[in-house]
This record gives C-alpha cells, sequence and structure tokens, in this order.
C-alpha cells in the first residue's frame, strides 16, 4: 500500500495549479489570462500584497459574524462569485454546478450573460442569482434578455461598462483559441435555429444606462468603473451600486489596479450607493483590505472557475469555504466582530 501524503489545495493559489494540470493548456490560457502584457492582472493582485493591515487588540468582541446584505440581497459572506463567461470549458456540467456551490455557501452568483447554459437552467438549482449583461445595439433583444432575467428571479441587474471593444488577448492569439468550441454555445444567444453573436459596441454610451434605468425596477449596477467622475455620473443616472473593477485585467492592459482606484470612488460616491470591487481577491486578508477601504463587498472571478475545473461543484465549494475560514480568521484577528466593523478610521485599517 502506498501513502498518499499529499494534503490537496489548501488556499486558492492550489486550486489555481491543480486547475492547470487538468485542463486543456488552450482553455486554461483562456481562464487565467489578461489583455496584451497582463500588467493589469498583476497589478490588482500587487496592489492587496502592497496593503499592510493595522489590527486593533483586546476589542472582545467575539467571533465575526459575516452575513451581510447588498442591495437587499441577503448573502452568508460579503463575497460574490463575479461573473465569468463559458463554464463548460471547465467542467462538463457548467454553470449549475457553479450555482449549486453557491448556493450550499449562501452567497450570491453573478451569472454571466454568455454562460454556456441558459440563465433558466442556471436558476433552477435555486442559487440567489444577479444577472450580467452587456447591452446589445439591438434593444429589443437586450430587453429581451432582461425580462427573462427577471423572470428567472435574479435580484439585480449588473451591466458591465468596461468592454467597448473586446481587450487584445495574445494568449489566445497564440493558442488560436477565439470562439466556444462546436459542442459549447452562449445558451442566452440562442434564438430559434441560431446563436446571436454578442456585440461589444463603442457606442455604448449614458443613453442606454438611461434606458436600461427606465426599463427595469431591478436594482441597477454598473461593473468596470474606475474612475471617479464616472462613479459619480452613475449616481446621477440613478445606478444602485458600482463594482470598482478593470475586468480582472483583461480589457485595457495597464488600466490601475481594482483596488487603487478604491478610496477615490468611495470618495467621490460618498456613501450614495453601495461599491464593491473586483479583481486580484485571493485571500481572506484581501477582503479585509477591500473592506476597509470602501467596499461592502468583494467579487472573486478566476478562482471560482480554479475550484469548478478542479472538482466541479465541489472545487467552487472548497474554494468558497476556504475564502471563508480565511476571512473569519482575519476578522477576529483583526478586532472586528463583521464586515460592517471594517472601516478605514476604526481599524486604522490599511497603510499603504
Ligand atoms: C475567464 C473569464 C471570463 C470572464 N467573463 C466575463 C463576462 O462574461 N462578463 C463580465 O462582466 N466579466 C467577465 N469577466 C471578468 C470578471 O467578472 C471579473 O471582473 C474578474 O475576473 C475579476 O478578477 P479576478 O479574476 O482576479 O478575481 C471574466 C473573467 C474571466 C477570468
Ligand atoms: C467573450 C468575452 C467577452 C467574455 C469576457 O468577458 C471575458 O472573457 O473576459
Amino acid at each position: 500500500m502506498t501513502l498518499d501524503l499529499t494534503p490537496g489545495p489548501v488556499n486558492v493559489r492550489d486550486f489555481e495549479t491543480a486547475a492547470r494540470d487538468r485542463l486543456d493548456p488552450a482553455h486554461y490560457d483562456y481562464f487565467a489570462s489578461g489583455a496584451q502584457d497582463e500588467l493589469t492582472v498583476a497589478a490588482n493582485e500587487a496592489a492587496f500584497r502592497r496593503r499592510m493591515l493595522v489590527p486593533r487588540v483586546l476589542r472582545g468582541g467575539g467571533p465575526p459574524r459575516l452575513e451581510t446584505t447588498v442591495l437587499g440581497t441577503p448573502a452568508a459572506m460579503p463575497v460574490l462569485l463575479a461573473p465569468t463567461a463559458f463554464h463548460r470549458l471547465a467542467w462538463p456540467e457548467g454553470e449549475p454546478a457553479t450555482a449549486r456551490a453557491a448556493a450550499s455557501a449562501g452567497v450570491i452568483m453573478i451569472a454571466a450573460m454568455l454562460s454556456t447554459v441558459s440563465i433558466e437552467d442556471i436558476a433552477a438549482t435555486g442559487a440567489t442569482l444577479w444577472f450580467q449583461l452587456y447591452p446589445q445595439p439591438d434593444m429589443a433583444f437586450t430587453e429581451s434578455l432582461v425580462r427573462r432575467a427577471e423572470a428567472a428571479g435574479c435580484r439585480a441587474l449588473v451591466v458591465t461598462v468596461d468592454s467597448p471593444a473586446l481587450g487584445r488577448n495574445e494568449r489566445g492569439d497564440r493558442n488560436g483559441f477565439h470562439d466556444l468550441p462546436p459542442d459549447l454555445h452562449c445558451a442566452n444567444m440562442r434564438e430559434g435555429g441560431h446563436v446571436r453573436q454578442v456585440v461589444l459596441s463603442p457606442h455604448i454610451s449614458w443613453a442606454d444606462i438611461g434606458r436600461l434605468r427606465s426599463m427595469t425596477t431591478l436594482p441597477l449596477l454598473l461593473k468596470g468603473v474606475l474612475h471617479p467622475l464616472d462613479a459619480r455620473l452613475a449616481v446621477e443616472h440613478g445606478v444602485d451600486g458600482i463594482i470598482v473593477s478593470n475586468h480582472g485585467g483583461r480589457q485595457l492592459d495597464t488600466a490601475a489596479a481594482s483596488l487603487d482606484r478604491l478610496p477615490a470612488v468611495a470618495e467621490a460616491v460618498a456613501g450614495r450607493v453601495p461599491l464593491l470591487l473586483d479583481g486580484g481577491v485571493r485571500r481572506g486578508t484581501d477582503v479585509v483590505k477591500a473592506l476597509a477601504l470602501g467596499a461592502t463587498a468583494v467579487a472573486v472571478g478566476r478562482p471560482v472557475l480554479w475550484g469548478l475545473a478542479t472538482a466541479g461543484e465541489a472545487g467552487v465549494s472548497r474554494v468558497l469555504s476556504l475564502l471563508r475560514t480565511e476571512l473569519e480568521n482575519a476578522l477576529t484577528l483583526c478586532g472586528a466582530t463583521g464586515p460592517g466593523e471594517v472601516t478605514r478610521d476604526e481599524l486604522g485599517g490599511i497603510l499603504a
């Protein structure tokens, strides 16, 4: 008998290694890569590494409670699943496996418009969903997607605004990977016998946000804001929340790290709408840093894909439970009894 002494993945980074071992290299590259030199991908994580926490001591508050509510949606912790396309490339069942893990963990999954399983079939898992939209120039089609998301029970609409064009992905160019294999398709884009191509349009503007605002009573979030003036315009256009994000470094390479932009956006918004952040969150301490700099919650993209590619639903569950355990530990060590208590002032929180 041989004794297997490998402990299995103990953190998110280990899950990336495990996923890389399992995935077709071109598919691994699709998930892992960023635009061009991938400087923003690296900057997102580096920004978290650069910031150090200053904990408080002797507060005696007992174990932290992680529950929170984001724009009216309750969640077991302030960590959401960022919208990511093409889950069936990572695991045969695709998005429903991810959704079941999110449901078991009690967290919000932002379902991507470009999912490989339809929003109705993802919703059938019972998960708490928000819906991510790339507004399409065909407004009637865009509206039909919004109606489907509403009917499926999605509790917020997340409009991605950092994509007036597709970022230049050179790993994809080298691998010749530009589209889904023929056995997979973007299920929400299906219309009768054919599948619509997504349009990432440079004509998208605030007028479209106005149209979407009047189209739905769901909470409306903009995803991909980095500039404080855009954050202010978002509030003026009746947006309910903002996701500070550079799309995981996949769109404009050399765009600033999300975490580095959070303080300026928080100042511009001045508490009028909640802020979320994504990009480079890999540790519980990363979540604490984002909360301290003004986020209500964070979202994770690639960590979920690494869990999914490694072991399907069980892998995503494990990634979410690792992040939960790390967050609980980090809050305890910071002397905080919950996410709402983490502020820059009170925790002395963050030194740049
Ligand atoms: C493989 C992959 C696919 C993505 N697809 C989408 C998408 O369809 N829509 C979207 O708004 N963002 C998409 N994103 C961006 C994520 O929502 C999120 O902004 C980013 O992954 C956060 O960075 P992280 O991966 O470092 O956590 C995608 C990211 C990855 C890695
Ligand atoms: C096909 C892409 C538009 C999906 C996406 O947002 C991404 O890969 O980052």
